[in-house]
């Protein structure tokens, strides 16, 4: 067993944030703990990797007490960068966890390569973008090959050609056999790591494999829309009218071409198709919805 998260609850005063929060990672997986602001998340991230302690519930990683000292070399947690110090360098963050964990200083060299950090590694924290800190934060994060790696909002600040590098870098980690949960509020990065979801939900979590969900939605540029759309909804697909000349054409399981085929033969010509792909984003819509006003962004 990966990790047992097992009826644990926390509140702040007379606050309940979590409230009998249970979930199992059983083999190597990526799964992605997701909820609006303030749900809860990075508590729950800070209660499992013992930093914060919980009002009640029980948590074991590797089979082992989270307070197991020992596990600090198997489990590792990216936390926000709050944890750097802006006078060190990137080095000095890394050289300290390798001195704790009597890793070598080729194995900061290699992961430095890994994340593409070496560049700056010299450079004080003081001097760093908010995108170098999250690679740093990364690279300090894998330097001992956890077998449970944590990340709180890995993606944030990422520009987009980071984030793939960073999804990539989690696919190629779980690859290598090792367990990621990570909190993020980017839905289409998640979609393209995982379908396992942890839904925070007024504290409690709502486990789903959304792969079920996922649906594959073409755009599709017609010159008769009401004939396409008569056709296919006459065959029983899922069919919406967005324009004058567009409609969108919902499948689970059907192949493309045979509705495509329908359309053609019913004479109908298809200028133009865009694919899009609907998965965690639709679920949480569904789940938090636009009605859940217990976790709205308050103005300061
Ligand atoms: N040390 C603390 N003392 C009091 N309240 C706290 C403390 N830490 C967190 N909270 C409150 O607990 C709630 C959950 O906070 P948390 O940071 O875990 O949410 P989150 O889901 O990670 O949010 P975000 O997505 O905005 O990062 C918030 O209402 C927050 O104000």
């Amino acid at each position: 067993m990966i990790l047992t998260v097992d009826n644990v609850n926390k509140s702040f005063g007379k606050e309940k944030i979590l409230k009998e929060v249970t979930f199992k990672i059983e083999r190597p997986s990526i799964i992605a703990l997701v909820g609006p602001n303030g749900s809860g998340k990075s508590t729950l991230l800070s209660i499992i990797t013992n930093l914060q302690r919980a009002d009640s519930g029980e948590i074991s990683i590797l089979d082992k007490e989270n307070t197991d000292v020992s596990l600090f070399r198997e489990v590792s947690f990216m936390q926000d960068n709050t944890v750097l110090y802006d006078y060190l360098t990137g080095y000095d963050h890394m050289q300290f966890i390798a001195d704790v964990q009597s890793l070598s200083k080729s194995q900061i060299v290699e992961t430095a390569e890994r994340i593409g950090i070496t560049r700056y590694l010299n450079k004080r924290i003081g001097k760093y973008s908010l995108g170098m800190k999250q690679h740093l934060l990364l690279a300090m994060a894998i330097l001992n090959k956890p077998k449970l790696l944590i990340l709180d909002e890995p993606l944030n600040g990422l520009d987009p050609t980071s984030a793939i590098k960073v999804r990539n870098l989690l696919l190629e980690l779980h690859k290598e056999g090792t367990s990621v949960l990570l909190s993020s509020h980017n839905l289409s990065e998640i979609d393209r790591i995982t379908s396992e979801i942890l839904f925070l939900k007024k504290g409690a979590i709502i486990k789903e494999d959304i792969s079920q969900y996922e649906r594959i939605c073409y755009h599709l540029t017609v010159n008769d829309v009401s004939d396409a759309h008569k056709q296919l909804t006459k065959e029983l697909y899922e069919v919406e009218i967005i324009s004058n000349q567009k409609i969108s054409l919902f499948l689970k399981d059907t192949p493309l071409h045979i509705p495509l085929s329908l359309l053609m033969q019913s004479g109908t010509k298809i200028v133009e198709m865009e694919k899009i792909i609907f998965g965690s984003e639709d679920r949480y819509q569904n789940i938090f919805g636009e009605k859940d006003a217990d976790h709205e962004d308050i103005p300061i």
